[in-house]
């Protein structure tokens, strides 16, 4: 099975996720904030169209086909939050799963050509995953977010560093309540990268937000 992206081009990937849909945005155009986050220096983008005011059925779709035209151009790979039939619809190169939606085993089945995420929140979770065949773990949340109103308990970047001690070597990011002035302890802990949402689609420049994360990551 030949992969798009191998494992070292995941992990390059991963270092600034945008994970983002419309009711992220503050009442801008998505359009314009992927492509102000991509020039700022996000290496990643996932739709998730989720939340009060997200778009349904056809609406859903055009947005979509927009987002994912936009990363096929730069370069980036696109990622859908849950929705299975969205992804293959649009030609995704991955989708996102947590411990609620579908088993990580029959979707990693179904879709082999796919980059596979899921959600871990412990050692446990994130065995469970790499056995099912993931490429790469969610790790949340690492700070207080308002954006995902069902989140875990806050476990801190020490989440991350257990499951590295504990021998999880899968490319991971973090993700909730990553901004500027916390990001670098979630990558100190031994993530590849972090996932953010409302550092990049709810501020006034999210070019400039996605430039200053990424400045706090790489050279650390
Ligand atoms: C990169 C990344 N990590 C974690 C999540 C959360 O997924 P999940 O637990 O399924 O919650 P929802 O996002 O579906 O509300 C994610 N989306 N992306
Ligand atoms: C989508 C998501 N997943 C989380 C998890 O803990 O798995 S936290 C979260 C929301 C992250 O949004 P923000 O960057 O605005 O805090
Ligand atoms: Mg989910």
């Amino acid at each position: 099975m030949i992969r798009k992206w191998d494992e070292a081009q995941l992990r390059e990937a991963l270092r600034l996720y945008l994970v983002m849909g419309s009711p992220n945005c503050n009442g801008a155009d998505p359009y314009a904030v992927l492509e102000a986050a991509i020039y700022g220096g996000v290496t990643m983008f996932q739709l998730r169209e989720k939340g009060p005011g997200a778009l349904q059925g056809p609406e859903r779709l055009a947005l979509g086909s927009r987002l994912r035209r936009l990363c096929a151009q730069r370069g980036i790979p696109f990622i859908v939050n849950d929705d299975e039939r969205l992804a293959l619809e649009l030609e995704a190169d991955g989708i996102h799963i947590g411990q609620e939606d579908e088993a990580a085993a029959a979707v990693r089945k179904r879709l082999p050509q796919m980059i596979v995420g899921v959600s871990a929140h412990d050692l446990g979770e994130a065995q469970s995953a790499l056995s099912d065949g993931a490429d790469y773990l969610g790790v949340g949340p690492q700070y207080a977010t308002r954006t995902k109103l069902d989140a875990r308990e806050v476990q801190g970047p020490a989440g991350i560093a257990l499951l590295r001690a504990g021998g999880i070597a899968l490319p991971l990011v973090g993700i909730g309540g990553i901004d500027a002035s916390n990001a670098s302890h979630v990558i100190r802990a031994g993530a590849d990268g972090v996932a953010v949402v409302s550092a990049i689609a709810a501020a006034s420049s999210p070019r400039e937000a996605a430039a200053e994360l990424r400045e706090r990551i790489v050279n650390l």
